[in-house]
């Protein structure tokens, strides 16, 4: 049971981050959904069918601080207090070769990229963090528990991932030592790599793609259900030792070039 989290997640308006919101609503928790104001109607489906009591919806892009921060003052004046939970599941994906036949790669896509899905990242861990070290520590000296989202991607890139990989590398990177920056205020930091999980995202791929791609994970022989990404957030808010390390949740998948 999450009756004790008080949760921040980005990008949960869509895919992963929705299902991760469900998921700690269902098991009794209160979710922030920190995500783009394009993406309002959507926040407000979800407020919707799971209750104005337990879900609310801040505007925010995860590269501005400020919209960071407003989202982490939505908690606490909605009588929640600091949140002691943020999942961050913002990014965006890209598919341009190093070198392809227009040219060099955009290195305006590849910084924004890198802004999004790591900088943001970072964005939420730094702030979130700052409002979980006024918290009352549990029995295990724990004030809260930050999850990012990395992907495979970080360890078998395939062609024209160069900047969805590196993004991802850089956060596979920055876990353990934002992990052991954060001990002192018992804050644990966790990354969770999927595979391929059937989301918005993913449908950017060929569908050809997509279904040769289902068809190689070895087992299950499918693509992840997101509530299978939530299952494991919720298992990583749950478990106290869980700290430091990055979570390949792929079905035994390793992308082929
Ligand atoms: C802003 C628009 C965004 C576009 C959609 C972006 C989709 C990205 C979705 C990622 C979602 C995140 C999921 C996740 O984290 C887990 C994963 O990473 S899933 C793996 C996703 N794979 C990719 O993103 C691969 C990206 N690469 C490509 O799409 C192509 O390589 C690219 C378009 C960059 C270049 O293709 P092309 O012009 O056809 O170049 P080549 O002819 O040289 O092809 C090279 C080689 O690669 C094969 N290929 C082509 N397209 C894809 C593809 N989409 N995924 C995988 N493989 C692809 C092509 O068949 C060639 O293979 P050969 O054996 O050499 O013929
Ligand atoms: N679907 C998949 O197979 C995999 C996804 N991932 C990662 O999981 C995370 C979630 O992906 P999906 O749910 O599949 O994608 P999605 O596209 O369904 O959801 C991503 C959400 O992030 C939001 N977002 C984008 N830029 C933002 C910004 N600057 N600020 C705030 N929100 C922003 C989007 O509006 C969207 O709602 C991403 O980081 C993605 O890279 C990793 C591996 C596999």
């Amino acid at each position: 049971m999450l009756s004790k989290t008080v949760s921040l997640v980005t990008g949960s308006a869509s895919g992963l981050g929705r299902a991760t919101v469900e998921r700690i609503v269902s098991s009794g928790g209160k979710a922030i959904i920190c995500d783009l104001p394009s993406q309002s109607s959507l926040a407000d489906s979800i407020i919707d069918s799971l209750g104005s009591d337990n879900v609310k919806f801040s505007p925010c892009d995860v590269t501005q601080s400020s919209d960071v921060t407003a989202a982490l003052d939505l908690s606490e004046n909605s009588g929640w207090g600091p949140v002691n939970c943020a999942v961050s599941c913002a990014g965006i994906a890209t598919a341009s070769k190093t070198l392809g036949r227009k040219g060099p790669h955009s290195l305006e896509m590849f910084s924004n990229v890198l802004a999004v899905n790591t900088v943001g990242t970072f964005n939420v861990i730094r702030l979130a963090s700052e409002r979980m070290s006024t918290l009352d520590p549990d029995d295990n000296g724990q004030r809260g528990v930050i999850i990012n989202t990395a992907s495979i991607a970080a360890y078998d890139g395939q062609v024209g991932q160069a900047a969805y990989a590196a993004s991802k590398g850089a956060i596979v990177g920055l876990t353990l030592p934002c992990a052991r920056d954060l001990s002192g205020v018992g804050v644990r930091v966790m990354t969770i790599a999927p595979g391929l999980f059937l989301t918005p995202l993913l449908a950017g791929l060929p569908e050809k793609v997509q279904e040769e791609m289902g068809k190689q994970i070895p087992c299950p022989r499918r693509l992840g259900d997101p509530s299978e990404f939530g299952k494991l957030v919720e298992s990583i808010i749950e478990n106290p030792m869980l700290n430091g390390e990055v979570i390949r949740i792929d079905g035994g998948y390793r992308m082929p070039p």
